[in-house]
């Protein structure tokens, strides 16, 4: 064993034939990512009914911030990226994700600092809380009762969200998103309202059963999005600034469940210049060296190849409220999606649903995170336990 690998098992070639076994699935995933993952839904209820009991309308007293910035790290930081692209391109103030220690330098009094951590003590989170409240920024917490966060958010007498923690902190996306979004409402910063909260439970509970783990391959969208992945490098392109987050997110699931690398991006900024991808090594290049008589099951894995994923905005957003015309987003995707089959890569798309964006969100954001377990499953992974992650830690002492 190669000193460092201890605590590594699963399999280079993905095992098609493990996905439409539900005992082998379960007992691949000892600490139950799927099932944490089917909890989207309630996630999303049980944050709103405890945002609903913290007194987040004192946000309001001093009026409108100056700016919201939001302080976090991982899938915390990503809530950051959420409340950005569900406040649009009108909202009034900036939003900004801050992924580091502390707040940038200008944060003062006339501003917000949400600060969240699935785990209430990342010291991203907290050295943006106790910053907040030496500069005398407005503060509003969101985290599990009793943790470090909490203790500084009741030290800045500041609003604190208590919720629930699920390990690993990227099954939490929904529980961790929705305070935030209901801080920036009681702001005024977004408009998302009790029925689109309800929807988008729904939605992910609609989701999360069509991606159950007894549903066969042939029928769940998630398992069949990850067989295409198998093997391949993925490349995950969003059409619009919202289905550009759920491709960020993708890139954060398939790291860090199915240990995939893997190339994320908005399509607008991609076409530009990471787009010429399609043309390499791993794309034009190997697809048209491809033998297509060749025994699928012999593969040697010297022929990586890449994989689109496309994730369209399905065109619902009103035109005037979006960042580029929609058909301008449209024409893209049309136009990436013929590139990819004039070269011969394959590319799955996956269509946002849904009347608001939190929802259109929630419809992009599903079936990959699902797709990106049982990819982990198919090579033996346990999705959730990531030994990197705990050796990175305990190198770097945090
Ligand atoms: O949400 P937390 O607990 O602050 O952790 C931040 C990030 O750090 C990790 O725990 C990894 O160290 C991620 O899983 C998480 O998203």
């Amino acid at each position: 064993m190669i000193d460092g690998t201890a605590g590594v098992s699963g399999h280079r070639h993905a095992d098609d034939r493990l996905l439409d076994d539900p005992q082998a699935l379960a007992e691949r995933d000892p600490g139950g990512m799927l099932r944490h993952t089917a909890s989207g839904g309630a996630q999303v209820r049980e944050s709103a009914a405890l945002a609903a009991e913290a007194n987040l309308s004192v946000l309001a007293d001093d009026g409108r911030p100056r700016a919201v910035v939001i302080a976090g790290i991982g899938t915390a930081g990503r809530t950051g990226d959420v409340l950005a692209t569900v406040a649009g391109p009108r909202c009034p103030v900036p939003v900004i994700a801050h992924r580091s220690a502390g707040v940038p330098g200008w944060v003062g009094a006339a501003d917000v600092v949400i600060a969240v951590s699935a785990s209430g003590r990342s010291p991203e989170a907290l050295g943006a809380a106790e910053a907040a409240h030496r500069r005398g920024a407005r503060l509003v917490a969101v985290g599990p009762a009793d943790s470090q966060l909490q203790s500084v958010a009741e030290r800045a007498r500041a609003p604190f969200i208590p919720v629930p923690r699920r390990a690993p902190a990227r099954a939490s996306l929904w529980g961790l998103t929705v305070p935030v979004l209901l801080a920036a409402r009681a702001l005024g910063l977004v408009k998302v309202n009790e029925a689109d909260l309800a929807e988008t439970a729904a939605r992910l509970d609609a989701d999360a059963d069509r991606c159950r783990p007894s549903a066969e391959s042939f029928v769940n969208p998630a398992k069949s999005l990850a067989l295409g992945l198998a093997g391949s490098i993925p490349i995950v392109w969003g059409s619009s600034p919202l289905a550009s987050v759920a491709a960020r997110r993708f890139g954060d699931t398939l790291s860090a469940n199915a240990r995939y690398p893997v190339v994320t991006g908005a399509l607008g900024e991609a076409g530009r210049g990471r787009v010429g991808l399609l043309d390499g090594v791993f794309g034009g290049l190997a697809e048209g060296e491809r033998d297509i008589f060749a025994d699928p099951d012999a593969s040697t894995g010297e022929e990586t190849r890449l994989r689109l994923v496309l994730l369209r905005d399905g065109g619902l957003n009103a035109e005037d409220d979006a960042d580029e015309p929609l058909a301008v987003e449209e024409r893209r995707a049309d136009a990436v999606q013929t590139l990819a089959e004039r070269r011969g890569v394959r590319c799955d798309v996956v269509t946002a649903e849904g009347g608001s964006a939190l929802e259109r969100l929630a419809s992009l954001v599903a079936v990959p995170d699902f797709a990106s377990i049982y990819l982990a499953l198919a090579h033996g992974l346990d999705p959730m336990a990531v030994p990197a992650i705990t050796e990175m830690k305990e190198l770097a002492n945090q």
